[in-house]
């Protein structure tokens, strides 16, 4: 390479770290959890990028969260097994042999080859469902759903005890009962319990469309709470965005700085939302 190109190359970087300083800054000991839904994980490509940039997010000083999903996942296994499975509102109605799959499904497969991608990077990570440490602590949350929990009670210690030792928490969203039943969680619903425990930064809700679409199909970049109810109300959002922007709100509620619904698959999708003006999806804060 000439000395005239290489010196354009550093000037670019050292442009692009001097953009990314003021973002950086702001992020040093910060909470961001992260929600990975099961269609936004993708190829071992995909998820090797994901691992780096969780990676290269702690290395900076951020303290991340994985709260991840898999109903794809499980829908494989349960068909593997013809087991047949429904969904009320968005929830998978969940016996006694279906929540034994998900508990299978989402505390081994899933959540082990995402800790596995992160100590891949170089991380350290650990993972965990909401059951351990009494992390989250669940009621059922209508009896025709069967074994579906709704957080009553969050344990957050152990992840701060995880933080202190530079340590990921990878959690599958399962919750223990009070008379020892295993619930299954909403990903969604469960990354936003967590976020509220931990008043948390930033929570990021990665799925596979860009944002919250408008009628017109373009991404609706920031949005209140306010405008987030006239939109369901009206059927702009609706389907799975709904439980999505409904866990934002209720995210808010509990304290959460604000929440991004984004496309986890676009490449370095976490990095530019938190460290570039950019940004990416929509970004939602309290009124
Ligand atoms: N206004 C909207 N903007 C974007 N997506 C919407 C909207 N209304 C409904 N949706 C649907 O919500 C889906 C995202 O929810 P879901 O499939 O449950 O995600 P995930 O599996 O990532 O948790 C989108 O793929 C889209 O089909
Ligand atoms: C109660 C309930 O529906 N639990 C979900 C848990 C997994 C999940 O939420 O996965 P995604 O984020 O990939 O959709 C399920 O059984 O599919």
């Amino acid at each position: 390479m000439k000395k005239q190109d290489m010196n354009r190359d550093w000037i670019a970087t050292a442009r692009t770290l001097s953009q990314a300083l003021p973002y950086l800054q702001r992020y040093t000991g910060a909470t961001v959890v992260i929600k990975l839904g099961g269609h936004a994980m993708g190829s071992d490509d995909a998820m090797e990028d994901f691992a780096r940039d969780v990676v290269l997010m702690q290395q900076v000083g951020v303290n991340p969260v994985i709260v991840h999903g898999g109903g794809p996942m499980i829908n494989a296994m349960l068909d593997k097994l013809d087991i047949p499975s429904s969904f009320v509102d968005g929830k998978r109605v969940t016996d006694r042999a279906t929540v034994e799959v998900v508990e299978m499904v989402l505390s081994g497969l899933v959540n082990k080859r995402i800790v596995q991608a992160i100590n891949r990077q170089g991380g350290k990570a650990v993972g965990l469902s909401g059951k351990d440490a009494d992390l989250m602590i669940c009621d059922q949350t209508n009896p025709d759903l069967g074994f579906v929990g709704t957080p009553a009670e969050l344990n957050p210690d152990i992840l701060y005890n995880l933080f202190g030792h530079n340590v990921i928490p990878v959690i599958a969203p399962l919750g223990a009962g009070h008379a020892g039943e295993t619930f299954n969680v909403n990903g969604d619903t469960a990354a936003g319990a967590i976020a509220g425990a931990l008043k948390a930064d930033r929570l990021l809700l990665l799925t596979d469309v860009a944002g919250v679409m408008s009628p017109e199909g373009d991404v609706i970049t920031e949005l209140t709470a306010h405008q987030i109810r006239d939109l369901i109300a009206d059927g702009t959002i609706a389907g799975g965005m709904i439980p999505k922007t409904e866990t934002a709100l209720r995210a808010i509620e509990d304290g959460v700085r604000a929440v991004v619904i984004l496309d986890g698959r676009a490449p370095n999708a976490c990095l530019l939302e938190l460290f570039t003006e950019h940004g990416a999806g929509s970004l939602i804060r309290a009124d």
